[in-house]
């Protein structure tokens, strides 16, 4: 049944309902790429994790299971880098390719069918004595991963946004159109513009949603590189402030970007918008293209612990959607979903304590 005209206004409403069933925080799920790496993968390819979708999908379905496993509330799909082109270069039809795109949506929703089942029955549980943990976990999402231009030409220009002065708006919409247009007729919950490096990106997705018509809930995601700017220097209020002016757009945030700069940029991006916020840093090391790994920077390589213990720090900056990036793993998406727990109550207790009148003396 399709929605009314109506909700197109709505699509941060939409998420925040989500966000609501959920107690207040949904928790997104952690790396595809270097998770499928991790269970042993060969991504050394101008496909990264978009290769496991032809030789294993049922590594990445496991992945998804992990992470639900963990706590996720929202898993996003292994099409970040699933593009067309890529695939079309590979010399597969373009109908081949676009399976492949819907095969993405679908690993991840055989995935949830397959926790829910485990778990109870429909997509919102309603299992008796559920304790407030499980509750919380309760709406179970798939998003579906728009990998920037970059992250196709696979030379780390996602944390660059240096695309060259040929790179237009116009240009990127050709780029993505198709691709869009097939993962939403898929049916994911939500649409993750992930790893956004610049506000000619965002700009290019915004128009693509409005002239596609896409009901599906959007986010946009950029990264950041020094806390202030988006990777091309763009000023991240600037990015931000271009999703916000996008009826289409849920959610709005940062993704694989050091956990260190994540409280000020959660700062800066809700002096620019009321849409909810979306954070997913990586573990705080730096990708080389040139060799395709994860090297240690000046932040250093946060542990889960590390990471975890920003969690609530951040949660009283207000992002309603929190989850990890590269080289995080189901294990921190566990003690991210305590952490937030934590958080919330603790919240909580303070909550009730100021309910009490503030002069009790005897
Ligand atoms: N969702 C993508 C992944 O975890 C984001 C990658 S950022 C380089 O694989
Ligand atoms: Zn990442």
């Amino acid at each position: 049944m399709g929605r009314g005209d109506g909700y197109v206004d709505g699509a941060a409403g939409e998420l925040r309902r989500w966000v609501r069933e959920a107690g207040g925080c949904l928790v997104v799920d952690g790396a595809m790429g270097t998770e499928l790496e991790a269970h042993g993968a060969d991504l050394q390819d101008e496909l990264w994790s978009a290769r496991c979708l032809v030789s294993a999908p049922h590594l990445i379905r496991k992945v998804h299971l992990d992470y639900l496993e963990a706590g996720a509330n929202i898993i996003t799909t292994a099409s970040y880098q699933a593009t067309l082109q890529g695939f079309q270069s590979r010399s597969l039809s373009r109908e081949q390719s676009e399976a492949l795109l819907r095969r993405s949506v679908e690993i991840a929703q055989e995935a949830r069918a397959i926790f829910l089942e485990g778990r109870s029955k429909g997509p919102y549980s309603a299992r008796e004595n559920e304790t407030r943990s499980t509750e919380r976990r309760r709406p179970v999402l798939v998003a579906a991963s728009v990998g920037s231009y970059g992250a196709y030409l696979a030379d780390g220009s996602e944390y660059t946004g240096d695309y060259g002065r040929s790179v237009t708006k116009e240009w990127l919409k050709k780029f993505h159109r198709r691709r869009l247009q097939v993962l939403a007729e898929a049916g994911p919950d939500l649409i993750a513009f992930e790893t956004i490096p610049n506000k000619l990106e965002a700009q290019a997705y915004c128009e693509l949603l409005e002239e596609n018509d896409i009901r599906i809930p959007a986010w946009f995601s950029f990264t950041s590189k020094d806390g202030a700017t988006a990777a091309s220097g763009d000023p991240i209020t600037d990015c931000a402030a271009v999703a916000d002016s996008c009826r289409r757009v849920a959610a709005v945030g940062v993704n694989c970007t050091a956990p260190r700069l994540i409280h000020g940029l959660i700062l800066s991006i809700t002096k620019v918008t009321s849409k909810p916020v979306v954070v997913y840093p990586n573990t705080g090391e730096t990708y080389v293209a040139e060799t395709k790994e994860w090297v240690d920077s000046t932040g250093g390589r946060a542990s889960a612990t590390d990471f975890v213990s920003c969690v609530g720090k951040w949660r009283q900056a207000g992002p309603a959607l929190v989850g990890g990036c590269c080289r995080t793993s189901p294990a921190t998406v566990r003690a991210i979903a305590r952490a937030l727990r934590e958080a919330d109550a603790a919240a909580t207790d303070i909550d009730d304590y100021d309910d009490f009148p503030a002069v009790a003396v005897l």
